[in-house]
């Protein structure tokens, strides 16, 4: 039987005093590639950031990577977050440092001591998305979609089971978005990554198939059919 990676059973996703989702059931495999897709403010973002910690499962049952959300408090959150890796649609990189240090300081916040083996990892992953000789470039000196491609990066230091992408394509053009998607399907196929990626993108969606659910109206909707909006 395929390890389940995220799950939600009767989820009610809050922000503040107001629910957002009502009675989520979600079950994502390992390896599994999932969409979330749904019109904007109808809670996909409040969902990934329920899965990540940065909100509290105060009703129903969640576990990510084996952290059970409803038995999550501050502490343990750092651990829950080494389990995954979250890539967002401004890439939210250091603009004060390059490349090579910020996945290093990524490390060293995540417990990481040993230099060569810091080296090496951050070698690694720039190696993964393509960006092998960039580590001594700037942010600033980067297109969009190699800041994107760096942020992949840093969502893979901790070799994720799980990669969390919010709108990862939102700020590309159309053929950089494509390089983003493949890459993105490569790391799950290579090595049997989940990644659950929010998204209003269905010019990506129908070229990069996979499963999909939906946010709509306080509600997340299962193996929604494929309608262009
Ligand atoms: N920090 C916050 N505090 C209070 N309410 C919030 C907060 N963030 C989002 N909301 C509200 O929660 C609802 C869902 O927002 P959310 O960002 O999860 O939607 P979304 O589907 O991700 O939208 P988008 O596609 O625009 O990113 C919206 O009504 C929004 O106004």
């Amino acid at each position: 039987m395929a390890e389940i990676i995220v799950e939600l059973k009767h989820a009610n996703i809050y922000q503040g005093p107001n629910l957002i989702l009502q009675d989520v059931n979600l079950s994502v495999d390992k390896g599994q590639f999932c969409y979330l897709v749904g019109k904007t403010g109808t809670g996909k973002s409040s969902l990934l950031k329920t899965l990540y910690g940065d909100l509290p499962l105060r009703e129903g049952e969640g576990q990510v990577t084996g952290f059970n959300l409803r038995e999550m408090d501050w502490k343990k959150v750092p651990y829950l977050r080494r389990m995954l890796g979250v890539v967002f649609q401004d890439f939210q990189l250091l603009t004060d440092r390059n490349v090579n240090d910020n996945l290093k300081f990524v490390l060293k916040a995540t417990g990481w001591k040993d230099t060569r083996l810091m080296d090496e990892k951050v070698a690694d992953v720039l190696d993964k998305v393509g960006l092998k000789a960039k580590g001594f470039k700037m942010p600033f000196e980067m297109s969009g979609g190699e800041q994107q491609r760096v942020d992949i990066a840093r969502a893979l230091l901790n070799s994720p089971k799980l990669i969390l992408a919010d709108e990862p394509t939102g700020n590309l053009d159309p053929e950089t978005s494509d390089e983003i998607m493949q890459l993105l399907f490569q790391i799950s196929r290579d090595y049997g990554t989940t990644i659950m990626m929010a998204t209003h993108d269905y010019r990506v969606i129908n070229k990069f198939p996979a499963r999909m659910v939906r946010t709509e109206r306080g509600q997340m909707i299962d193996n929604a059919s494929l309608t262009i909006e």
